[in-house]
């Protein structure tokens, strides 16, 4: 018996820093850093068209890690049906029509072309909250549920971070999304190549974003200094794996790495002027604001933009990272 219908929940991802760690292979290519991932988050809807569910265990087989490149057609061996034949479902975010590439590539690789996919999600797309990381994610995973496919976590995780690297709009989104909590990216690249570690602790998140940052065009330039910046910074978090370290790390690599937009650097001297830093005499709980990687986005963790007079979006750190949600009906 196979479900008709399937939604995910993936939160949103907020990079704090990050190296970036490019490769041929896509499982292999990613990026080191760390960032908190949301309460705040996409859900993804994913419907399969009757009678294009289940049987099909070979599919994408021999390449579970090339989706961003293949469009999955020659993959799709489905015996009882293939989604693949009878073009695209529709496609929309937040309800009107449109398509993120990463969600395309997910569902040609699983062979589920066919389905009616919706994303919906508060947060702004482009503004660097992962937004096309969680998409991808949880096409992945009620693509899977939905169409029967049968793959693992590890495996709709991989096939997730492999559209996402090969479309160029995340390195290390999916797999922080996948965990949860706060992720701290060791070694980049899907399960089974990278290695995740984490800062165990929770926190109020809140955020201003003030426009999108083209991901695709800071990854396609010299990121040398980027580089050298998280790596350091990456350094710093391990010798101490506290919120704090976070957020004054974040802070620096923003300056070093060059990437600091005048309205993020604004609001963090507001709320730092405010008290809501470690280095002030604010609450403990405040620890500041730093700039969302990569967005024109910033983000503080306790009050310190209400503090400071903003009008912030109000969520927590997710605790649980990617799911299905049970809303599905089954046959
Ligand atoms: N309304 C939209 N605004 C911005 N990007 C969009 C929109 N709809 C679809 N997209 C696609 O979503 C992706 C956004 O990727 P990215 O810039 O990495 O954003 P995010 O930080 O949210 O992951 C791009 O591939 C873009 O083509
Ligand atoms: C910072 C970024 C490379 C892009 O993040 P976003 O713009 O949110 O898609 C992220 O994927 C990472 O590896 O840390």
């Amino acid at each position: 018996m196979s479900s008709q219908r399937a939604t995910a929940f993936v939160p949103g991802h907020v990079t704090a820093f990050f190296s970036a760690h490019p490769a041929d292979d896509p499982a292999v290519a990613g990026s080191r850093g760390a960032g908190v991932t949301l309460t705040d988050g996409v859900t993804v809807r994913v419907s399969a068209p009757a009678g294009e569910t289940g049987a099909a265990t070979g599919d994408g087989a021999d390449g579970e890690t090339g989706a961003a490149t293949g469009d999955g057609a020659d993959g799709d061996g489905g015996a009882d049906g293939d989604a693949a034949s009878d073009g695209p479902g529709s496609r929309t975010i937040d309800g009107e029509p449109g398509s993120i590439g990463a969600v395309d590539d997910v569902l040609a690789e699983l062979g589920a072309r066919g389905a009616d996919v919706a994303v919906e999600t508060d947060l702004p797309i482009g503004a660097g909250f992962g937004v096309s990381g969680a998409a991808a994610l949880g096409a992945a995973l009620a693509a899977n549920d939905a169409f029967d496919r049968g793959r693992s976590e590890n495996e709709l995780v991989r096939i997730a971070h492999a559209a996402e690297v090969g479309r160029g709009t995340g390195l290390g989104d999916v797999v922080a999304q996948a965990r949860g909590g706060v992720p701290v990216r060791l070694e980049p690249g899907a399960p089974g190549v990278g290695e995740l570690d984490g800062v165990p602790a929770t926190a109020r998140v809140e955020y201003v974003t003030f426009g999108e940052l083209s991901t695709e065009a800071v990854l396609g330039g010299d990121t040398d200094a980027l580089t050298a910046a998280g790596e350091d910074a990456l350094d710093r978090l391990r010798a101490d794996p506290r919120l704090p370290t976070l957020m004054d790390a974040a802070r620096r690599f923003a300056r070093e790495a060059d990437l600091l937009v005048p309205e993020a650097a604004e609001a963090i001297v507001a709320v730092d002027a405010d008290g809501g830093s470690p280095e002030s005499s604010g609450s403990p709980d405040d620890l500041g604001a730093a700039m969302a990687m990569l967005g024109r986005t910033v983000f503080a963790l306790g009050t310190g933009l209400s503090d400071a007079g903003y009008d912030p979006d109000v969520c927590r750190i997710d605790a649980a990272g990617a799911r299905l949600v049970d809303e599905r009906s089954r046959e």
